[in-house]
């Protein structure tokens, strides 16, 4: 594909990055060889910079907890961030510069420095196909090398009009015996799934978008409200005649279940779930509600009711042409473990009730 964005090299590139090998980004003439630190071994390590010149690379938000310089020239805390290789800065330290989870355990020997970005818009999309691979946006880095994918090409393989559906199948569920599944893939071979409850009678669907929580769908977690909105989800949608509830694979509002997990266990340490987030180096919320949109559209449902709390995701369905004509506020009542993130999600991430 010359010329053209692919999303087949960003998708090798994520399976290399989550097998610890490295991968070469490219554009514009410039290239980064990068090896992802989560997936990394000490002795892969060594192969991919015999010299120990590689710099590290890690994104804003981690680098302001370490202190680090020149944070302020990244605009956003999912930015590039490039601290300079030191003889101190080995892999075990690169580890520890990555993952804030041991921040408690690990002495930071440093001191560790801030130099200019190299390559920063490669620098961006590395630390993006990071967080779509679901690792620790942190990479060491060598200047050049033949490009085996661009930033477009992860663009590509995120985009929502590449979606198709798959299959269609009865599923009869708790709560709503008259259903049917829809299952779709995207580019990147991704999979969401739609669950079409009731007989469509010509007036706009009641719809859910809901966005995987392993957690909380499937084990019952009560840090969330996951389950219980999801639950009350279908059988408000059943009660209402008919409707659709959109099942989005974007687990951990789009960091990925281990990074999620990454940010409980930052959450144990007393951050809430914004903090926890940014401090990992990624964005509160890295969901592409577009994805929905492209999946109504397939339905054939441009006009909808909107089961939501969450501004974001009606301003965005209404950015990629869908008509919705009505908020519904989806609440439900609180537990002593969900207090705080229902609070914050009030006070800090604009949720309305
Ligand atoms: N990163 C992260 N993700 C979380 C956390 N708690 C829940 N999630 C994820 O958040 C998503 C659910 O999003 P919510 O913010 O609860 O709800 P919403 O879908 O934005 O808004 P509503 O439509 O009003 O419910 C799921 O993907 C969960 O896995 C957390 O503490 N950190
Ligand atoms: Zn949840």
């Amino acid at each position: 594909m010359t010329g053209s964005a692919d999303p087949r090299a960003a998708a090798r590139a994520v399976d290399a990055f989550r097998r610890g090998w490295p991968v070469t980004i490219g554009d514009d003439g410039a290239a980064l060889c990068a090896y992802a630190i989560e997936t990394g071994d000490p002795a892969g390590f060594e192969l991919f910079d015999p010299q120990a010149h590689a710099p590290l690379l890690l994104s804003a938000g981690r680098a302001a907890t370490l202190k680090l310089a020149n944070q302020a020239a990244a605009a956003t805390p999912e930015g590039p961030v490039q601290v300079a290789r030191s003889p101190w800065l080995d892999f075990a330290m690169g580890t520890a510069l990555a993952d804030p989870r041991l921040d408690l355990e690990t002495p930071l020997k440093g001191p560790f420095r801030a130099e200019p970005v190299s390559e920063p818009a490669l620098g961006a999309a590395l630390l993006n196909l990071a967080r779509i691979a679901g690792l620790l946006p942190a990479f060491f880095v060598r200047p050049g090398g033949t490009p085996d994918f661009a930033p477009a090409d992860i663009d590509a393989l995120e985009a929502p009009g590449r979606l198709t559906i798959a299959v269609r199948a009865r599923l009869p569920v708790a709560g709503a015996e008259h259903a049917e599944v829809v299952a779709f893939r995207g580019a990147g071979g991704d999979e969401h799934v739609a669950l079409t409850i009731g007989t469509p009678d010509g007036s706009p669907p009641l719809v859910r978008l809901h966005s995987e929580c392993l957690t909380g769908d499937v084990l019952g977690s009560l840090k969330c409200d996951c389950g219980p909105q999801l639950n009350a989800a279908i059988e408000r949608i059943a009660g209402s005649g008919w409707g659709i509830l959109l099942y989005l694979r974007q687990e951990g509002r789009g960091i990925g279940l281990i990074n999620k997990l990454r940010a409980y266990s930052l959450q144990d340490q007393g951050f809430d779930t914004v903090d926890a987030n940014t401090r990992l180096g990624f964005a509160v919320d890295a969901r592409d509600f577009g994805i929905a949109a492209r999946m109504l559209e397939l339905l054939g449902q441009r006009s909808i009711r909107l089961l939501t709390n969450n501004p974001a995701k009606v301003d965005t369905l209404r950015a990629h042409g869908i008509d919705v004509i009505e908020r519904i506020a989806h609440q439900l009542p609180a537990n002593p473990h969900n207090e705080r993130y229902l609070a914050t999600k009030r006070d800090r991430t604009g949720h309305q009730l």
